[in-house]
């Protein structure tokens, strides 16, 4: 299958192009090198020290003997979109382009906005050049579990059946999210369904938990082809941080009583994810959501686990109540369905203390190159 992944050169395009290449599909990253620039405005790096993208695809075409195309482009820029559409014709479109940080967005008005304009026109634009140049192309756009909020009712995958005053429709699923970043994939997810009732495209909305982990089985081919790894309070999620902060003796940031709960899923199933999207295409005009992640953790959940798999390897790490820098609700309910892409095949990867073991250990070899500074939130909500 002709396949382009937009932002490809990312903690999860970059492992999916690897998984989607080596199971033979012809694979084109789009990627406009802007998460590399963002490191620089923040003064932030990946634990694992990452090739350019030039090199990684070299290194990739030497260790496995296929090549990945690549195309540096901005998906604000219309006119790169409609070229990439118009030369490659792909059947998906993957689409994880986005600037995808919480606190990123929250910085200040000058972010929140830019934010906005990077992830919404760049959707559009993908919309735009799906209807004009590859109406059977199936747009694979990476949403997020963050788009629901925290409900007091179950969370149901993209649409409810609603009963009111005595009638019934099947409406997409209230959302409420926890900041300007998440609330643009929600505007991504209604410009994409109105295409899709409009225009006949079809598209799969994944919306994904939080991620963990790093490798997968092709990055662990070379050392050449390591993932990135996020730690700092900008860009780094909460599993990925407290690994990172264990490995440095660094108290683990809980933010407040750390009774917030999300769903969670390892890198290894995300790209799982993107083949099963890919494989099963949405029909024409149809708006698809699956709920992407494998489990439910409070925050100090996670942080006691890591804390045990620390403890096994000698390092000797707390619990640190750390004040939340968010607006975000403590001791709520929460419970989300994950079954279609499990009815689908996906097989998860759980978080095991094996796998905490594995990320540890790459952490603790790269301690060196940590920054402490950035560990503690700077970015609050209020
Ligand atoms: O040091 C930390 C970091 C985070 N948290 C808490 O952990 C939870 C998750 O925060 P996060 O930073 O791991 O994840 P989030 O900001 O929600 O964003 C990440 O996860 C989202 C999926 S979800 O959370 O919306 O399901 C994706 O959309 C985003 O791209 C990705 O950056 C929050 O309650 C946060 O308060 C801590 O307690 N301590």
């Amino acid at each position: 299958m002709k396949i382009v992944v937009a932002g490809g050169d990312g903690f999860c395009g970059w492992p999916t192009a690897l998984y989607l290449s080596q199971k033979g599909h012809d694979v084109t990253i789009v990627d406009n090198l802007v998460r590399r620039e963002i490191d620089e405005e923040l003064g932030s790096n990946s634990v694992t020290p990452i090739l350019e993208l030039e090199e990684r695809v070299a290194a990739w075409k030497e260790v496995s003997g296929k090549d990945i195309a690549v195309k540096i482009a901005d998906l604000t820029d219309y006119d790169a979109v409609a070229a990439i559409f118009r030369e490659i014709q792909p059947e998906s479109f993957v689409h994880f382009a986005e600037h995808r940080s919480a606190p990123y967005s929250m910085i200040d008005r000058e972010h929140a906005i830019e934010n906005h304009r990077n992830n919404v026109e760049g959707t559009l634009n993908v919309l735009w050049a799906i209807k004009d140049f590859a109406p059977d192309c199936h747009l694979v756009k990476l949403g997020t579990m963050g788009e629901y909020g925290q409900p007091n009712i179950d969370i149901e995958e993209g649409w409810i059946e609603i009963e009111h005053k005595g009638r019934k429709d099947r409406l997409p699923f209230p959302k409420a999210p926890g900041s300007f970043y998440h609330l643009t994939k929600v505007h991504d997810s209604d410009n994409i369904m109105f295409a899709c009732r409009i225009w006949g495209i079809r598209a799969t909305d994944l919306n994904q938990g939080v991620v963990y982990g790093l490798e997968t089985d092709e990055t662990r081919l070379d050392p050449r082809l390591v993932n990135r790894f996020d730690y700092d309070a900008v860009f780094g999620t909460a599993l990925n941080r407290f690994i990172v902060q264990a490995a440095i003796g660094h108290d683990l940031t809980v933010y407040g009583n750390g009774s917030q709960t999300r769903g969670y899923l390892d890198i290894q199933d995300t790209v799982r994810c993107i083949e099963i999207a890919c494989e099963n295409p949405a029909d024409r005009g149809e708006f698809r959501v699956y709920n992407q992640f494998t489990e439910q953790f409070s925050v100090k959940e996670l942080a006691e686990k890591v804390q045990k798999a620390a403890r096994d390897l000698g390092l000797d790490v707390e619990l640190a109540t750390t004040e939340n820098p968010r607006v975000e609700k403590y001791d709520h309910y929460y419970n989300a369905v994950n079954t279609n892409l499990l009815d689908l095949g996906l097989e998860p990867h759980l978080l095991t203390d094996e796998h905490l073991t594995e990320v540890l250990k790459v952490a603790m070899n790269n301690t060196d190159r940590v920054e402490r500074e950035l560990v503690m939130p700077t970015v609050t909500w209020k």
